[in-house]
């Protein structure tokens, strides 16, 4: 395919609606085109379709100036969709696509980072992200409005919806204010008019946020030096933590795996689990009783549905393991990114029943739950996955079965970036405890399986870097609050530094200093926390409306940046929707969520060579990688990814779909 030639018959600059659409240019472009009757905008004369709807020249031939009305209901009769009507675009078979194959995902996604670790706080610990309502809008609303703490924990209000919602107000006004200067303004020919529109997006961006007048120049940053306390190593005798991601396909059987593994582990006794049996039966769920010890939730035990990330962990010969038992269901993903974004490697579950394995790879749009969290997991730069085919009872534990699921998955994993060395493939059963801690017992399994169970290739992934020797981040996970705590208490794992009590942290935003009051991890109190601890921290002075999930605790000298003005580079998912200028996302970086706006597209780029193949395309579709600004609406505690990769990795989410992945490649705006 020639790419060159293909995209520039499509080749627009953003915002070139506006331009074609104004009266100025009609008089050059009646001589040399035809005007559409739909968008009104004037093609060559040789285009027998509009370059922007795509409606054939004929079609309206007869047709001359058409009022809003006319326009809608032609537009209707030719079926093209709401959003290809509301945008002018294009027909979707006709968009021009780069011939990028999918192992340039790999390329991009070798932003990957060192892996992390982690502890949990406490057993029963879980990070309720959203509660859930199903007559409540969206569970991508929901999430913004606050992360529900664990149900051993009381949840604090968070206050700062009224101060959020003047932000957004205001970055509305700005927004506005751009959009009008830059249809404002005007010159002759389609090529003159959009380069002095990108120049003067440009500079109107760089002269209204990055003024070097108005931006304050950051004062030198001290060399920071660890105290000798920060360094200290781990207890002798102590396991290092694992922080273990739970992620599939709804229903593949990932609660009832953390059950089992739990229950096999003795963090749930026999007793205990008598009683989910006995519970579950009750509310004819039988066979949920294992899950039931990670699904604490009434609504989710009554529905047989995971809604939140649930915390709970156990001791293998290696590692201290900290599972986060991830929502499958599609509307849950804002929770699997929140509680993923602290993972060191993961467990993809795949249901291995017939038609299940399926719909886990197409889903409805082609791509499903399965494809989309393996690719979520790798773009946390995860590194190590074992895929723990599930269900083979209900095959009969076939070996055919599991080779062909080796096969489709392990293609598609290879694309996304992950090696070979980096995954362990088990087959098991977690209802029939088959090959979960021990070798398998059932002789259809064990005649042509010789491979370790999966606490064997948990025990065989490499022990997580950390970031002890920075200074401290604190990524707020939960506003929480418990008799043990106070009123005021933050839990979140510690990407980076160490913590005591009576330190002092500056609390971003809004950057007020707070003292350490107590700390808590794996349930008990402890006096010093490390890079890749998840701990509780109680707070004082500082408060109540000044915590919200999504920020930070950060050292005082050294706080993290927080903006709403980003440069991204962006690896853009298979999707339906073309991402063009103007185009509302929904914006996920660490626990943080933000409304944005994709405020302009800079560069389609090459994946592998970051060469820049074209400058300010019209529009992204699947599989393209571009460099991107978005507008968010409130500033967000983020680093550059070269800076500190943790708060650098963002998804771009869209009609409840993860439309792209990427980093923090800038900061325009920087309070
Ligand atoms: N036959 C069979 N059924 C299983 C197995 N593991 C789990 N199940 C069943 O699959 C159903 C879903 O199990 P869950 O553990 O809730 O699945 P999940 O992936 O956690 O579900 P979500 O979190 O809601 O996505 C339950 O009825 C389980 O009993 C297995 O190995 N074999």
């Amino acid at each position: 395919m020639d790419i060159g030639d293909d995209f520039a018959d499509w080749d627009f600059t953003g915002g070139e609606i506006e331009v074609l659409r104004s009266k100025a240019h009609e008089p050059l472009m009646k001589s040399r085109a035809w005007k559409c009757s739909v968008c009104t905008c004037y093609n060559d004369k040789k285009s027998t379709s509009c370059d922007i709807c795509g409606v054939s020249q004929s079609s309206f031939i007869r047709y001359s100036s058409p009022t809003e009305i006319e326009v809608d209901s032609r537009l209707r009769k030719c079926e093209l969709s709401k959003l290809a009507r509301s945008l002018f675009s294009s027909k979707p078979q006709r968009l021009p696509k780069l011939d990028i194959s999918y192992e340039d995902f790999q390329d991009f996604l070798r932003f990957g980072g060192p892996c992390r670790a982690y502890t949990a706080p406490r057993s029963k610990r879980s990070i309720h992200i959203v509660p859930f309502k199903f007559d409540t809008p969206s569970p991508d609303d929901v999430v913004s409005t606050g992360l529900k703490s664990a149900k051993t924990f009381l949840k604090v209000d968070t206050l700062h919806l009224t101060k959020s919602q003047s932000d957004a107000k205001e970055k509305e006004k700005k927004t506005t204010s751009l959009s009008e200067n830059t249809s404002a303004n005007s010159s002759t020919g389609i090529e003159e008019e959009t380069k002095s529109l990108s120049e003067n997006l440009q500079k109107l961006n760089l002269e209204k946020d990055h003024a070097p007048s108005k931006t304050k120049k950051p004062r030198p940053k001290p060399q920071y030096k660890p105290e000798k306390w920060m360094l200290t190593g781990q207890e002798p005798g102590s396991r290092s933590q694992l922080n273990l991601a739970i992620v599939g396909h709804v229903d593949s059987g990932k609660s009832t795996l953390c059950g089992r593994l739990l229950h096999l582990h003795g963090q749930i006794s026999n007793n205990q689990m008598h009683k989910y049996e006995k519970e579950a039966k009750d509310k004819r769920k039988g066979s949920f009783a294992y899950a039931w010890a990670m699904d604490e939730s009434s609504d989710e035990r009554e529905r047989g549905v995971t809604m939140t990330v649930s915390v709970k962990y156990f001791d293998s010969k290696n590692y201290h393991v900290v599972l986060l038992d991830s929502p499958g269901h599609k509307d849950f993903v804002p929770n699997l990114i929140s509680g993923t974004a602290q993972a060191d490697a993961a467990i993809l579950v795949v249901d291995a029943s017939i038609g299940a394995f399926e719909a886990g790879m197409v889903g409805m749009t082609g791509m499903g739950q399965t494809k989309e969290h393996a690719q979520i997991i790798r773009s946390f730069g995860l590194e190590h996955l074992i895929v723990a085919v599930n269900k083979l009872d209900s095959v009969e534990y076939s070996q055919e079965r599991f080779d062909l699921i080796k096969l489709q998955l392990g293609s598609f994993l290879r694309s996304c970036g992950f090696k070979e060395s980096g995954l362990k493939w088990v087959p098991l059963s977690t209802m029939e405890n088959q090959n979960l801690v021990a070798r398998p017992s059932d002789v259809r399994l064990s005649s042509w399986y010789n491979g370790g169970c999966l606490l064997d290739a948990i025990d065989f992934i490499p022990p997580p870097s950390r970031y002890i020797s920075n200074p401290l981040i604190l990524p707020i996970c939960d506003i929480i609050s418990s008799r043990t705590l106070g009123q005021l208490a933050v839990s979140g794992k510690l990407e980076a530094g160490a913590i005591r009590v009576g330190s002092k942290v500056i609390v971003m935003p809004p950057g007020t200093v707070a003292t350490v009051r107590t700390i808590e991890r794996n349930g008990a109190n402890c006096n010093v926390a490390r890079a890749g601890d998840n701990v509780c921290v109680g707070l004082q002075n500082i408060g109540d409306d000044q915590l919200t999930s999504g920020g930070t605790l950060c050292h005082v000298d050294f706080p993290v940046r927080i903006a709403s003005i980003l440069e991204l580079k962006i690896f853009v998912l298979e999707m339906s929707t073309p991402i063009l200028v103007g185009f509302q996302v929904e914006f996920h970086v660490h626990h943080a969520k933000a409304s944005a706006r994709v405020e302009k597209i800079i560069s389609l780029i090459d994946q592998r060579t970051g060469e820049v193949l074209k400058k300010a395309p019209r529009m992204l579709s699947g599989k393209q990688s571009a460099i991107i600004i978005v507008h968010l609406d409130r500033e967000v505690c983020v680093e550059e990814f070269a800076t500190f990769r943790a708060l650098g990795r963002v998804f771009l989410r869209s009609s409840g779909s993860t439309i792209a992945v990427g980093i923090v490649n800038r900061i325009l705006e920087r309070s």
